[in-house]
């Protein structure tokens, strides 16, 4: 898996207990993920439709910087499935870890559409 994106985390990222908010945290997730599927495809009418387990393995504190990598799990007619990890960048430990994001490729009217990829060619 190869990590792509990184943040720093702030104080506006934290919730009660001073570590990274969930919530925050798979958003970033859902961003990356979408760019890194956008980039397989080479479409951005994607949307996402499922995620699977969520795992929060580890709290990340503020000025952490984190980073997060994406590796595609399967790819299907309209959808292609990505997994997700955040990890600390100093340490490498891991904060978070999704097994399945799928998104769907959409024609103009909103419905699936397939995206005739076949292979990962693209390591975007
Ligand atoms: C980037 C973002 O954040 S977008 C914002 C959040 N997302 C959204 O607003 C999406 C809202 N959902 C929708 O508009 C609709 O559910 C759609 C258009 C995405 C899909 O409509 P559906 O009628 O469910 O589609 P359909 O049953 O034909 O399935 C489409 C594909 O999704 C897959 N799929 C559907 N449901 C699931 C599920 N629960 N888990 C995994 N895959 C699924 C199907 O296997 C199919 O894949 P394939 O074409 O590769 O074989």
């Amino acid at each position: 898996m190869k990590y792509r994106s990184r943040k720093m985390v702030k104080g506006e990222d934290l919730n009660g207990a001073g570590n990274l908010f969930g919530g925050k945290a798979l958003a970033w997730i859902d961003e990356e993920a979408a760019i890194y599927a956008f980039c397989q495809l080479g479409s951005r009418n994607l949307v996402t439709k499922a995620m699977s387990s969520i795992n929060f393995n580890a709290p990340a504190k503020m000025g952490d910087i984190i980073e997060i990598g994406c590796a595609v799990v399967r790819l299907g007619k309209s959808s292609i499935t990505v997994k997700c990890s955040m990890r600390n960048k100093s340490t490498q430990h891991e904060i978070i870890t999704v097994e399945e994001i799928v998104f769907v490729n959409l024609d103009d009217q909103g419905r699936p559409l397939a995206h005739g990829i076949t292979e990962i060619k693209n390591s975007d």
